[in-house]
């Protein structure tokens, strides 16, 4: 009996530290990086890590905490994850999303619940495990807590992947954010799109609401996104076929429309605007042909003759410095893929084939500078709510992923390619 309620009282202080990091108000566009980096200072603390902050920009900290290995000559295990998350429309959720509250049903209702304060946690707890049970990492592991990764990342990933700290840092692997899978195999992403945020904007002259004529702003922008539109449901009907995943296509979504004469009521109604402009947010997977999708862009899309012009708010390739797409491998050239595998199988879980990342993580840095980097959530069971109102995380799925995570820990920390553990020589 009192084994029981020990087990209990030690699940309920997992899920109230949880709670703890949930209610810290990281959201943008002021997160607070003060309150969630003393938070997790403290959790250092309690586990004896070795911490530093690293303020590679005045008020963005990035907290770096450090378990070292008996091989510290080893290259390392870096455990990363961002600390702020996108904002919240605090009245059309059924739960306060910054309260962390708890249903009857067991689901954790808050913003970062998925993405990634989840994550960032079942790494302090499957340490907090491993270290009871004893357990020495031949590796150092690395555990990082990064600012500004939903804005980015160029004040928190980009410039930390750059740093001479992380240069020294001798990193062999990453983990960082994946995507909740609604059915029982995990999600794990290899590789992910690179975004391109795409204003396209026609000219033309104005007129009389009552005239038809050719070449208005208005009709040049709507030829345009006529032919995106054809471009998206081509896309689109892929995978509606079941012949293509989501992350081996080019998304492409209308972001804003902007165009029309305001008036004291709305707009002018009987007035053809001069100018009509219109934003895209584009996602690239990293082999599409991107000279042929630029190509579109300028000829079809915004072309000078239709009186358009068009700039991007946001441009990347995601290739490293070679020009090769930046891609960790999946096949027997990675150990940390099979390794990954195996640990999720020992743990009871199972991941499915690998992906593509449909939008941007932090990974992207590391990637694009050659490091092997595995984008991954230990989420099944579970709608993927990122960025949604009432996102959630079950307790019993944040409690599976922490013995998710003490596995992997375990298989990479133990790792050692000079002493190939004979349980996996097979797959590696
Ligand atoms: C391109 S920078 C923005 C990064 C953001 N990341 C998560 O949602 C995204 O929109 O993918
Ligand atoms: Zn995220
Ligand atoms: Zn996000």
């Amino acid at each position: 009996e009192s084994e029981s309620s020990e087990s209990e009282s030690s699940e309920s202080d997992i899920i109230s530290r949880f709670q703890q990091y949930l209610k810290i108000k990281t959201n943008h566009p002021s997160p607070n990086y003060k309150q969630s980096s003393e938070f997790l200072i403290s959790e250092a603390n309690s586990l004896s890590l070795h911490s530093q902050t690293i303020e590679l920009v005045p008020g963005k900290p990035l907290v770096l905490l450090k378990w070292v290995g008996t091989s510290p000559d080893l290259p390392a295990i870096m455990l990363y994850s961002h600390t702020d998350v996108v904002p919240a429309e605090h009245d059309k959720w059924d739960h306060p999303p910054f309260e962390a509250h708890l249903d009857s049903d067991g689901r954790i209702y808050a913003r970062g619940s998925q993405d990634m304060k989840c994550v960032a946690m079942q790494y302090l707890e499957a340490v907090r495990k491993l270290k009871q049970w004893g357990f020495q990492p031949k590796r150092s592991i690395y555990l990082a807590f990064a600012p500004d990764e939903e804005i980015g990342g160029h004040d928190g990933a980009e410039k930390f992947s750059l740093s001479r700290v992380f240069q020294d840092l001798n990193v062999a692997i990453v983990l960082d954010e994946g995507l909740p899978s609604p059915d029982a195999n995990y999600r794990a992403f290899y590789a992910e799109k690179s975004p391109w945020w795409l204003v396209i904007k026609a000219v033309g002259i104005p007129g009389h609401g009552a005239k038809l004529y050719d070449n208005s702003a208005m009709e040049n922008l709507l030829k345009s996104i006529e032919s995106i539109q054809r471009y998206r449901a081509s896309q689109f009907d892929s995978i509606k076929a079941g012949l293509k995943a989501i992350g081996d296509v080019v998304s492409i979504n209308t972001v804003f429309l902007k165009a029309g004469t305001p008036s004291p009521t709305g707009f002018v109604m009987n007035l053809q605007p001069s100018e009509a402009e219109a934003g895209f947010d584009i996602r690239v997977p990293p082999t599409v042909d991107t000279e042929s999708l630029e190509r579109r862009i300028s000829e079809e899309w915004a072309p000078t003759w239709r009186n358009m012009s068009f700039t991007f708010k946001q441009k990347m390739y995601g290739r490293d410095a070679s020009g090769k797409p930046a891609i960790t491998k999946t096949d027997s050239s990675n150990p940390w893929w099979a390794l990954l595998e195996n640990a999720v199988q020992e743990a009871g879980g199972k991941l499915g084939k690998p992906e593509i990342f449909p939008a941007s993580t932090d990974a992207r840095y590391f990637r694009n500078l050659g490091f092997p980097a595995i984008g991954f959530s230990p989420i099944a069971n579970t709608p993927d709510l990122l960025h949604d109102h009432n996102e959630f995380l079950h307790k019993d799925e944040y409690l599976k992923g922490i013995k998710i995570y003490e596995s992997i820990i375990k298989a990479y920390a133990s790792y050692d390619e000079h002493e190939i553990d004979e349980r996996f020589k097979d797959e590696l």
